[in-house]
């Protein structure tokens, strides 16, 4: 199986390249058009600010590439909130694959939510053999409010997306590479879909 894991310089890439080895697959980091399009699976990983993510994507035409891909792809984190029309952050317009918008929480609450959480309400391939509640590990100071494309659920401060499913697009607001076991599961689901 080819995959591809997106390179702009914005990812958590060394994580995501372990927690595949760990599941007995190799990935490929890279942001060359051929490459992605032609993988079997791409992942879309994203830490830091969505303004100059943004611009790293667009410095590489990945902004062009990424809405016209076919495959399975799962954005990560700050990739699932650049896959959304906007974000709050740095005011950033994002590549418009979920009809979403990610905002911020507010101060009534510590922001960044920074830890474990539970998600439930799941609805997709992507969560078999994964039960409501479970934990997974997430770092994030915007959200996607709850909406049509939500595959599952998670609480702080509100109810949110904390992952979102359009077609061939999945995209999940916590870190699977770093989430365990179950973590690792959502990942083998995404492989296997
Ligand atoms: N870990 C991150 O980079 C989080 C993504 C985004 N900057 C947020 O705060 O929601």
């Amino acid at each position: 199986m080819k995959i591809a894991i997106i390179d702009y310089d914005s990812g958590n890439i060394q994580s995501v390249l372990f927690a595949l080895e760990r599941l007995g697959f190799t990935g490929t980091v890279t942001n060359d058009w051929s490459k992605i399009k032609s993988a079997d699976k791409v992942l879309f990983p994203g830490v830091g600010e969505a303004g100059s993510a943004m611009k790293k994507l667009k410095e590489k035409g990945l902004d062009v590439l990424i809405p016209t891909l076919k495959q399975p792809v799962l954005g990560i984190c700050l990739g699932m909130q650049l896959l959304c029309k906007s974000t709050q952050e740095g005011n950033t317009e994002g590549l418009g694959i979920f009809n979403a918008n990610a905002i911020r929480f507010s101060n009534a609450v510590k922001v960044p939510q920074m830890g474990w959480n539970t998600i439930y309400d799941l609805n997709s391939p992507l969560f078999a053999n994964i039960k409501e509640n479970e934990y997974m590990y997430l770092v994030h100071s915007f959200y996607v409010p709850k909406c049509e494309e939500s595959i599952a659920t998670t609480n702080y401060e509100t109810e949110y997306s904390s992952a979102l499913q359009k077609n061939n697009f999945y995209g999940v607001q916590f870190h699977p590479e770093k989430s365990g076991k179950f973590g690792a599961q959502i990942l083998s689901n995404f492989l296997a879909l």
